[in-house]
């Protein structure tokens, strides 16, 4: 079977405590919400979990390893764990993480194997009322989440090559909305988005085209012109008034803005205007689909986003997106696409998995457009990039547009970039580039290690019900944080990439209602996610890179709103960024505080920011300075793939 033929779940942690857990993974429902006794509730369930770690913990890996009667040993094992794990050895969890031997180990294992079942069950939500189901096995969701068994189940089944237990991926997403209501909601542009007007724009190359400056200079057609308007848009963003008059003038072009200002807009709709022009419409009679536009985006849910937007904007017309992204039937997505597709939106992995099946062919592509576009070509995906590119049919960069965006840019991905674009593409920067949404009030806090989960709850219970999302850096940590506000009776959720894709849409779809105020994730969230009300981000632990940093903060502060990020900064792990922080903090005028200057006077022996922040420019590689990257040379060194953490599953 080619590694294309069926995609599979990721191992995953909370799948593996539902398999192994034997109650959990029974085909009847019964079994699962019986288990009898395992956890009652946000108290008992989440004790139950940690008690492996207790004086069992010889047994404590044991028992989820085992089914039957081990798993009554596990429940029995209940009640213990909590103090370990929460209460009395505070640190313990976190040194289980990197430890591989003794009993805060096995601690550890006891908490989070518990902890990512709990995932599953809804003990913390549900409280009481959960009886058997909870424990802290079902954790922080609730009732309404499907237990989905790793086999044998409507949900799954196994692979037909006998590869094992894996199953084959039969998610298939909810139907959508079709109402006008629900296609057009948005959110309102905020205080701050006249000022938008004041940034400074550089537009660099050759014969640039002169920006509109409303959209009725955008000319656009009638039914796509009602559309924009029932999207709440009254007059473009720089990088709307920029990119619609490059794009629409047929350039190639590389552009740069900070978050949440409108870069989906500035593509798809001179796109859209273009595809209308040219008459260009789906067809359900050809086999194999040849779509005029491919989008590529780095994660499954900013893919999506990406998709519902040109839905949005394409709305009543003849053209037709389609989007495919990991986690979700392959077969269900291709009958998507042998519908008709003018405009395939899609994930590197599964975009070349549908190519690669000769279902969709590229002879017809006239825009490539690669969303978080130093994402895409950093170090670790390039290879996915090029393949694409060279895929068979795909037109060469001459006879293709190629439009490239993100919010940061680091010089040698802006070099590479170039390969992919005609030699006499635009350079558009709104701004800094890589600089920080100056809407973003950002704090840093001085903390350590061991007292960031006090920290953070004293932060959660301080704003109440204000969307946050918490930034964590392993998926673990995403379970074990959300776990534990969880157990503080904090609604809370997490998204990361060892979630299983209905999973995770479930976990965002009640973060965007306000159902849970709480989202833990790890950087597979941190890039292009446009979720409304987000007051809050915080960087339980900071990334090992600047523009991930500015990426994540970037999810508040949108689209002209105010929002608030706090970061907290442990001397012992982060020293590394105190450079680039002050920089990107004095850049969007923000405090800096004076322990971080020192920090990163000591992390580099010198005080010469100013020389450093000569990269603050608004820069064009091809200018022959430095561009606009804050990343310090430490940063820098580190290869880009790796600083995504373990979580892009690119796919
Ligand atoms: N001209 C406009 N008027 C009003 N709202 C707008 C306008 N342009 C975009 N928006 C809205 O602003 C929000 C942010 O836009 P978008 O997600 O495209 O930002 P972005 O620049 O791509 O951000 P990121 O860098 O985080 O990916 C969206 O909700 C979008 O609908």
């Amino acid at each position: 079977m080619d590694e294309w033929d069926e995609e599979t779940t990721p191992t995953s942690s909370i799948s593996i405590g539902v398999t192994e857990g034997g109650t959990w993974n029974a085909d009847r429902g019964e079994n699962r919400r019986g288990g009898g006794g395992r956890g009652r509730g946000r108290g008992g369930g989440f004790r139950n979990s940690f008690t492996s770690g207790g004086d069992e913990n010889a047994n404590g890996g044991d028992s989820w390893n085992n089914t039957g009667g081990e798993r009554g040993g596990f429940r029995g094992r209940g009640g213990r764990g909590r103090a370990r794990g929460f209460g009395g050895e505070d640190r313990s969890e976190f040194d289980g993480d990197n430890s591989n031997n003794g009993v805060r180990e096995n601690g550890f294992r006891g908490r989070g194997r518990g902890g990512e079942r709990g995932g599953r069950g809804g003990g913390f939500r549900q409280g009481g009322d959960q009886g058997g189901r909870g424990g802290f096995g079902g954790g922080y969701r609730g009732r309404d989440e499907e237990i989905f068994p790793r086999g044998g189940d409507k949900d799954t089944e196994k692979k037909d090559g006998g590869d094992g237990d894996r199953p084959r991926i039969t998610y298939v997403p909810p139907t959508l909305p079709e109402d006008e209501d629900s296609i057009f909601s948005h959110y309102e542009s905020g205080i701050n988005f006249d000022k938008y007007d004041d940034i400074l724009v550089d537009v660099s190359g050759t014969n640039p085209p002169q920006a509109i400056m409303t959209f009725e200079e955008a000319a656009l057609c009638e039914t796509l012109s009602k559309n924009v308007s029932k999207s709440g848009y009254v007059k473009p963003t720089p990088v709307q008034k920029h990119g619609i008059s490059i794009i629409s003038a047929g350039r190639d072009l590389m552009a740069c803005a900070q978050t949440g200002s409108g870069k989906t807009a500035a593509f798809l709709l001179p796109i859209l205007q273009q595809l209308m022009v040219d008459g260009v419409a789906a067809s359900q009679f050809s086999e194999i689909q040849e779509p005029e536009v491919v989008i590529v985006a780095p994660t499954r849910e900013l893919i999506n986003q990406i998709f519902l937007e040109a839905r949005k904007f394409a709305h009543g017309t003849c053209v037709r997106p389609v989007v495919v992204y990991g986690g979700v039937s392959t077969g269900y997505q291709i009958r998507e696409i042998s519908r008709g597709c003018n405009l395939l939106c899609g994930t590197p992995g599964r975009l070349l998995d549908v190519i690669g099946r000769g279902k969709v062919g590229l002879s017809k592509v006239r825009y490539l457009v690669l969303d978080e576009a130093d994402r895409m070509l950093d170090m670790g995906f390039e290879p996915d990039m090029r393949r694409l590119v060279t895929s068979p049919g795909m037109p060469s960069k001459e006879n293709r547009q190629t439009l490239m965006f993100s919010a940061t840019y680091p010089e040698d991905i802006q070099k590479m970039a170039a390969d992919f674009l005609k030699s006499d593409y635009l350079f558009l920067a709104v701004g800094v580039v890589g600089g920080a949404c100056s809407d973003v009030e950002q704090i840093l806090k001085q903390v350590t290690r061991f007292s960031k989960r006090e920290q953070l709850l004293d932060l959660v219970k301080t704003t109440g019900s204000e969307r946050t999302m918490v930034f964590v850096e392993t998926k673990r940590q995403a379970d074990f944080i959300a776990a534990f506000l969880c157990q503080e009776e904090v609604p809370t959720t997490s998204i990361h990439g060892d979630r299983e894709q209905r999973e995770r849409e479930m976990a965002l779809a009640d973060f965007r209602s306000g159902r849970c105020p709480i989202l833990v994730a790890t950087s597979v969230a941190a890039r292009g996610l446009d979720i409304p009300d987000v007051q809050h981000v915080v960087n339980f632990d900071l990334p090992n890179n600047i523009d991930d940093y500015v990426h994540r903060i970037g999810r508040t502060g949108r689209c002209g709103n105010t929002g608030r990020a706090v970061s907290f900064y442990d001397p012992d792990a982060d020293s590394q960024l105190a450079r680039s922080l002050v920089a990107i903090l004095s850049q969007a005028q923000q405090e800096v505080p004076s322990w971080l200057e020192e920090s990163a006077f000591r992390s580099h022996g010198t005080t010469g920011f100013s020389n450093a922040r000569k990269t603050f420019a608004s820069t064009d590689s091809r200018k022959g300075q430095h561009s606009g990257s804050f990343q310090d040379d430490a940063v820098k060194n580190q290869p880009a793939a790796q600083t995504a953490a373990d979580d892009e599953e690119w796919e």
